[in-house]
């Protein structure tokens, strides 16, 4: 068995307001991936979303159905989105092969059986970014380059949140059911992402990060706005939004995320924005 998975169940945010640093981590930090040669997955109960990685070096490795989804395979009633953040790689969909380039993506509809993730070379092997959600009808797979993404530049350098905004999974470029997921790269110099800050309480949220310096580190704020909390975040590490928690981090250098989400619509702009000085 090379897909392991972990679970991680809903809280209300009147207990996390109670919740110390270790606490905090255990419930929403997710820091096991890009492990070499596994798939490591985090079940969560906040709209049964699942976060994960495959990082193929030698060997090809398998999406293999995992105790929680009681499925005969993985795909029988999900959707799942893959982000490339490493070399060259492929993914095989029932048969069909699919390169993935650095940053390139694949969206797979319900209903694949078999999903196997490989690198082109085990020196500059693949990383492989997954979310998996529900999905009750099967929608084509399809691969997004980095000519297909919608591109928003937002924020300034005087307020040090100047970046570049892609969305990849989104219904205005692929068919989907509910999944939703784009990258967001900080412009040198600039550090915030999501400031002005905001909740959608119809949809949770993963925020991963990489592309963060060895020394440096990006904190994480989450909580309800006038309620808030931090999380200090290494490179390739990921952490869960709950539909009630603001997600932004300033970083001590720039960086580049990708946010993943899923819920009640597939309307990206449906945001409810947070005074930056109401926050508490
Ligand atoms: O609901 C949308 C998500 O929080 C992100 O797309 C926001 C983001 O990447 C950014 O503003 O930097
Ligand atoms: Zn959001």
């Amino acid at each position: 068995m090379k897909t392991h998975y972990s679970t991680r169940y809903a809280a209300s945010p009147q207990d996390v307001k109670s919740y110390d640093t270790s606490r905090l981590r255990d419930e929403f930090l997710i820091d096991n991936l890009m492990e070499a040669d596994k798939i490591n997955l985090v079940y969560s109960h906040y709209d049964r979303f699942i976060a994960g990685s495959a990082a193929p070096t030698n060997t090809p490795l398998k999406l293999e159905t995992i105790d929680a989804l009681k499925a005969d395979y993985f795909l029988e009633r999900r959707e799942l989105g893959i982000i490339n953040v490493g070399g060259t790689g492929t993914v095989t969909v029932d048969g069909t092969e699919h390169t993935l380039k650095h940053k390139e993506a694949l969206y797979i509809g319900q209903g694949n059986k078999d999903v196997v993730f490989a690198s082109k070379s085990a020196s500059n092997a693949a990383q492989f970014y997954l979310n998996s959600t529900p999905a009750h009808k099967a929608y084509p797979d399809k691969k997004i380059g980095t000519n297909d993404v919608e591109v928003i530049e937002l924020g300034s350098p005087e307020t040090a949140n100047a970046r570049t905004l892609r969305k990849y999974i989104v219904n205005s470029v692929v068919d989907v059911c509910q999944l939703q997921m784009g990258m967001t790269t900080l412009k040198a110099g600039s550090s915030w992402n999501t400031m002005p800050a905001h909740v959608h309480d119809r949809r949770m949220e993963v925020y991963f990060y990489f592309e963060v310096p060895e020394d440096q580190a990006v904190c994480h704020f989450m909580g309800q706005p006038q309620e808030t909390r931090h999380i200090w975040m290494g490179n390739n590490q990921a952490v869960i939004s709950p539909p009630w928690s603001i997600h932004a981090g300033s970083g001590t250098s720039s960086y580049t995320f990708i946010w993943g989400m899923a819920g009640e619509n597939l309307d990206y702009s449906d945001m409810d924005h947070c005074k930056i000085n109401e926050l508490r």
